[in-house]
């Protein structure tokens, strides 16, 4: 049975129309991604899995439960992240622990919790005194406070910088570890691509494509660039003729190869074996982000669309 099932799900706020029709499910154990431009009614959805708001039309049901009428038990269950504005001022980082842990039937152990969120060094801070990632990473270890079989976590990279953002998406990965159903509201490709079993992206309240982050980059077609600058005399048709290459076309003194993933190699023998020397070397390959693109007609993050290939991962 799904963790979390969704279907026709309708939201208003007077006139305005938050949510229009989105259904979805979420599979026990996964990292599930919710993606979408500003206003498309992400928070709203996670807000009507949570119980938070009420839907105008179509159900939710959450662990076989109903978020409104279940309220008491899906929050027992389901950790959310707090707004950060939540907190008093004054509150200690272990007090707001040991606080929140009261709510709930399971609890978690409060000193791995710290130190898993590295912010065993904060036990005794007051929450003003936090940094904003801190801040942020407490919201997430408030979310687990109470063990949850689900965890909801809402924008939680942004604000980070770059090395605050993995090690949370570090911390994202060791949550699902422990076999916490992760639902990740995001605006991030990167941390879609990363992170993410499957996602759905949501525009203009209703879901474009629900896929794996690989099925989502099938659609926009699998295409490599290969860019670099030959040294040495180069004949184009020797590139041309290569059986994994699709085009090849030159800028002022920059060579474009396109084709799928293998082309690099392909290049890069066919380089070595006419012994053509080449300098700034990179490869382009569709990113998320050119999902995005594609299937809103909208640029909804970032995302990094090149890579060396010293970095290019094997998946
Ligand atoms: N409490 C509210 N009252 C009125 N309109 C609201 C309210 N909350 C959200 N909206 C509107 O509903 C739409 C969806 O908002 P929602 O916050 O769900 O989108 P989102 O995808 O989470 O956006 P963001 O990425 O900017 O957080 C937006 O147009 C927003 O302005």
């Amino acid at each position: 049975m799904p963790v979390i099932e969704v279907e026709h799900l309708h939201k208003r706020y007077g006139e305005k129309v938050a949510v229009d029709d989105v259904s979805f499910t979420v599979e026990q154990g996964e990292i599930f991604g919710v993606l979408g431009p500003n206003g498309a009614g992400k928070t709203t959805t996670v807000e009507c899995v949570q119980g938070l708001r009420r839907a105008d039309g179509g159900s939710v049901r959450v662990l076989g439960l109903d978020p409104i009428r279940d309220r008491t038990e899906v929050r027992q269950r389901v950790g959310a992240q707090l707004q950060e504005s939540q907190l008093p001022d004054k509150l200690r980082v272990r007090e707001a622990l040991d606080l929140y842990r009261s709510f709930y039937r399971q609890k978690a152990d409060i000193d791995e919790l710290l130190a898993d969120l590295g912010l065993a060094e904060q036990r005794n801070t007051a929450f003003h005194k936090l940094s904003g990632g801190q801040k942020q990473r407490l919201s997430v270890a408030l979310a687990l406070v109470g063990r949850p079989e689900v965890a909801i976590l809402d924008e939680l990279t942004t604000g980070l910088d770059p090395q605050g953002r993995r090690d949370t998406w570090d911390l994202v990965e060791r949550i699902r570890d422990r076999g916490v159903t992760v639902v990740l509201v995001t605006h991030f490709m990167e941390e879609a691509e990363r992170l993410c079993d499957r996602l759905a992206i949501i525009d203009a309240g209703r879901i474009v494509a629900i896929d794996t982050p690989s099925g989502m980059l099938a659609r926009v077609g699998t295409e490599h660039r290969v860019h670099f600058r030959p040294l040495d005399e180069l004949d184009d048709s020797l590139l041309a003729a290569l059986p994994d290459v699709t085009g090849v076309s030159r800028g002022v003194d920059e060579v474009t190869v396109t084709g799928p993933e293998q082309v690099l190699q392909s290049v890069l023998a066919a380089l070595a074996e006419h012994k053509v020397r080449y300098a700034a070397l990179r490869v382009e390959q569709p990113t998320l982000d050119d999902a995005f693109v594609s299937l809103t007609g909208r640029h909804g993050g970032r995302a990094a669309a090149t890579q060396t290939p010293t970095d290019k991962r094997s998946s």
